[in-house]
Parts: C-alpha cells; sequence; structure tokens
C-alpha cells in the first residue's frame, strides 16, 4: 500500500492509499419507508415554545416536505425525529417505535455535505465501515452518478458533487427513512435541478420516506407527494401535491396555483 502526501491548511499529513480491488457487478441495496408518527408532540427551549402540540402522520414512503419561515420550528422538528433531540411533551415514533436517542434506519443530510478531508470518497460514503462496507458505497456511488470517483479526495469535488457523496454515506445503510434539511440551498440553479432529479429517482427506487425542509416553494412542489407549512411551531396548511411526476420545474398552471396557496399560508 503506498501513502499519500495531502496539505490541510498549515500542516502536511500522510494518508495511507484506497487499495485497488475488484468487485462483482453490484445489485441494488435494500430499500422500503418507515411510517413516522408525531402525537402530541411539543417542544421548548426554556419559556420559549417552538413546536406547540404537534399531531402529524406521514404514511412509509411519502415524500413529504416541510415549508415555513425562519425560526418556525423545521428545523427543530426534523431533530426530533431523528433522535438527536426528545421531544419536551408528546411522542415521536418512526416504524411504529418510540424515538429515544439516534434511529440507525434514520439518515440526515445538511446544506453543507460534511464530507471528511482525510477520507477519499469512497472512504466517505462507507465512513461507517461494517460488514462489506466496500462492496456497499461502491453501489451507493454507483446509484449517485459517481462510479469512478471513489478514489478521488472531496475537495477535487463540486459542490453538487459533495452533495451527491454525502447522499451515497446516506444510502449505504439502507436508512428507511431520509431527512433532508435544505440540502440544495447552497447549489446554484442549474445543480439544484439536477440534484432534485437525482433525489426523485432515488426515492423511487429506494422507496424510504423522505422529510425534506426548504424555503423554496417551488422546490416543495416539485418534488413532494405533501407539502406541510410549519407557522410559529403549529401547522398552518397540510396539502397533498396531486400532480403527476416527473413534473416540471417551471411554467406548470396546476404547480403555480399549489405555490401561491402554500405562499399564502407561509
Ligand atoms: N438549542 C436551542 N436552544 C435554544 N433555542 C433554540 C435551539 N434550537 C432552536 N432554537 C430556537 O427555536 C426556534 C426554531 O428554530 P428552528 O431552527 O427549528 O427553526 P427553522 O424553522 O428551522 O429556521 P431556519 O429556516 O432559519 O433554519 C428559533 O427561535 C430558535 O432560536
Amino acid at each position: 500500500m503506498s501513502a499519500a502526501r495531502q496539505e490541510f491548511g498549515d500542516g502536511i499529513i500522510w494518508i495511507a492509499d484506497e487499495p485497488e480491488v475488484t468487485l462483482p457487478p453490484p445489485a441494488a441495496l435494500p430499500s422500503g419507508g418507515a411510517t413516522i408518527a408525531l402525537n402530541g408532540v411539543e417542544k421548548a427551549f426554556g419559556e420559549r415554545p417552538v413546536l406547540r402540540r404537534l399531531d402529524l402522520d406521514i404514511p412509509a414512503g411519502q415524500f413529504l416536505a416541510v415549508v415555513g419561515r425562519s425560526g418556525g420550528g423545521k428545523t427543530t422538528l426534523m431533530r426530533l425525529i431523528a433522535g438527536l433531540d426528545a421531544p419536551t411533551a408528546g411522542r415521536v415514533a418512526v416504524g411504529g417505535e418510540t424515538v429515544e436517542g439516534l434511529q440507525r434506519n434514520v439518515r440526515l443530510l445538511f446544506q453543507d455535505a460534511r464530507l471528511v478531508p482525510w477520507q477519499r470518497v469512497l472512504g466517505n460514503v462507507g465512513i461507517a465501515r461494517g460488514p462489506d462496507w466496500r462492496h456497499r458505497a461502491t453501489i451507493a456511488l454507483r446509484d449517485v452518478g459517481l462510479a469512478d470517483r471513489g478514489r478521488e479526495w472531496p475537495f477535487v469535488l463540486s459542490g453538487g458533487q459533495k452533495q451527491r457523496v454525502a447522499l451515497a454515506r446516506a444510502l449505504v445503510s439502507a436508512p428507511s427513512v431520509l431527512l433532508l434539511d435544505e440540502p440544495f440551498g447552497a447549489l446554484d440553479a442549474l445543480t439544484r435541478i439536477e440534484m432534485h432529479q437525482l433525489t426523485e429517482r432515488i426515492w423511487r427506487e429506494h422507496g424510504f420516506t423522505v422529510v425534506l425542509i426548504t424555503h423554496d416553494v417551488a422546490e416543495a412542489v416539485a418534488l413532494a407527494d405533501r407539502v406541510v407549512v410549519l407557522r410559529q411551531g403549529e401547522i398552518a396548511l397540510d396539502l397533498d401535491i396531486d400532480l403527476p411526476r416527473p413534473r416540471r420545474e417551471a411554467g406548470d398552471a396546476a404547480a403555480s396555483a399549489l405555490q401561491a396557496r402554500i405562499l399564502a399560508a407561509v
């Protein structure tokens, strides 16, 4: 095994090379979704209530978008579903099980990809290791269209490619719930549309439940089966998006009408 010289900031570190491996043709990773249920969920930070008696049932495999003004409680809601935080009152359940602490079958994506700079792309995707990690990471990279980039370092990738790697890292563990906290917010318009198409395809293939937080009402209507508007910790609108897929991102009259209804509730 050789070593690669890498410079990070003022420092230089030596990193063991990933060995080359020949893999059998990869099969698809397992798929499936879990229900998410919130019953009478409240969350307060000190005296300040952030979520107020929230009831929300999300069927397995649904693509739900949560829209709302800044400070409305969207990220707080996401953290409760992920088990990163506990509700002040009420119950959060994933797949019928009360959420207590981090959930193995729930994965999160953020606005920044949060890749580890001292691991190559494949190593980042398989960061949790576990049996067969290299094979699974290769399948996941292929799924996001980066089959030939596994041996590169994260710093050579574009913002959109980094988000693809983060998505692949989530797919490796075959999650039943994917939580997306503004993952496309920092991307340029064209890359954002590419990521929309990729996310939609992967969701259809894998069948997990998605909760997408976004400020972008057009994005919510383009991707989601259902849009919930969260305003001051309460559900101000719960709207099914019955538009056929694949959807056009602009110039669709029915989509524009739905966007206007959502904007009026935000
Ligand atoms: N750990 C915390 N301690 C104290 N207050 C918090 C904490 N986390 C969130 N808050 C407060 O809860 C409210 C809701 O925050 P949250 O991040 O859920 O909103 P958001 O809708 O996701 O906003 P944005 O769109 O800006 O990310 C805000 O007033 C915020 O200041």
